[in-house]
């Protein structure tokens, strides 16, 4: 079937490879595709993360516009900003890294960025077209982790895949991925009685919780393919929300952190922009 450790570097990689062939395609017709990057403060894992959507940019071609606003920005200064990249006719993509700071309503900033340019896919109007099926932007971390298995050759029609975890970056969007690819999908929370009794019933368990290595051994059924959503910074490096040492003795197939799920991501991301400046080029 395939190998062991999916290896989201390598799949995203290939996906990257291909983008800049299409990127020199569409500049033969003129078209430079446009990213802004907006970071409020001075976060420091928002400022890795926006760093390195930079140098993927500066790598495929992409032009990529960094805004920073200070930390006590007013919502109203940040809404006006989105106003702005929503009328540059130079911009394709407009990605607001989150989170917030809490005097800034989140749903209020994302509605505003117009639909057209929604390269997340965190608009409601983005998530209402995953839930018809209908094309539309998808959001890069749930949209990088089926790009992933598809394109590793796991199967997910038929199977019984759990998500675990229901935020609205992550754990609802992808849980709707999976129905979509026909897969028979249970999403468990942290209200859910028995969680290990639920997740042992996964052959696809996505674990998306944001606590470290909080899924064990004993919660996966043996054969089980299960895709590591978390990030965690520890002294030594990176971990998931998966305990992998144990976990992938049991499993047919797993991500690891780093390499796996974080790569596919950027790539996503980077492949909505180049959709969306394609509409551009006609
Ligand atoms: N690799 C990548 O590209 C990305 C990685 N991440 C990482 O993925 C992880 C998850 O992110 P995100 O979805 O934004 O996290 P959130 O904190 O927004 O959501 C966590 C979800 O897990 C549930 N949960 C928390 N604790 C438990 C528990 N003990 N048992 C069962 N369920 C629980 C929560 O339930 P409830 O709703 O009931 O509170 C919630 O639905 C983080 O580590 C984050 O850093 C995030 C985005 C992209
Ligand atoms: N508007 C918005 N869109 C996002 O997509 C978004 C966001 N806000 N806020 C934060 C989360 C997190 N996120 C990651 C992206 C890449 C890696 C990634 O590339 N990780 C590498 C490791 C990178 C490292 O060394 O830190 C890996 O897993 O191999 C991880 C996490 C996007 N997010």
């Amino acid at each position: 079937m395939q190998d062991k450790i999916l290896d989201g570097k390598g799949v995203s990689a290939k996906i990257k490879e291909e983008l800049a062939e299409e990127i020199k395609e569409l500049q033969k017709k003129n078209v430079t595709p446009g990213l802004a990057v907006v970071l409020v403060g001075e976060d420091p894992a928002s400022q890795v993360y926006v760093n390195m959507k930079e140098k993927t940019c500066n790598a495929l071609g992409i032009v990529s516009r960094k805004h920073v606003l200070p930390e006590d920005v007013s919502e109203e200064k940040l809404l006006s900003m989105v106003d702005d990249l929503n009328n540059d006719p130079e911009i394709d993509g407009i990605l607001v890294q989150l989170p917030l700071p809490g005097h800034i309503d989140e749903n209020k900033v994302l509605d505003r960025i117009k639909v057209e340019k929604d390269v997340d896919g965190f608009h409601p109007e983005s998530i209402g077209r995953v839930v018809l099926a209908q094309d539309g932007f998808r959001a890069a971390t749930p949209a990088g982790i089926i790009e992933l298995l598809k394109r590793s050759n796991v199967t997910l029609e038929g199977k019984e895949a759990v998500v675990l975890g229901r935020s609205n970056i992550v754990g609802k969007p992808v849980a709707l991925l999976l129905l979509n690819e026909n897969a028979t999908v249970t999403v468990a929370h942290s209200r859910t009685k028995d969680i290990a009794e639920v997740t042992r019933r996964a052959d696809i368990l996505v674990v998306a919780v944001g606590r470290k290595e909080m899924v064990t051994a004993d919660m996966v059924k043996q054969g089980a393919v299960v895709v590591d959503v978390g990030i965690h910074r520890v002294e030594d490096g990176l971990k998931g929300d998966v305990a992998f040492e144990e976990v992938k003795e049991k499993a047919s197939a797993i991500t690891p952190v780093p390499g796996g799920v974080g790569p596919m991501t950027i790539a996503m991301l980077m492949s909505n922009t180049v959709k969306s400046a394609r509409k551009r080029a006609i």
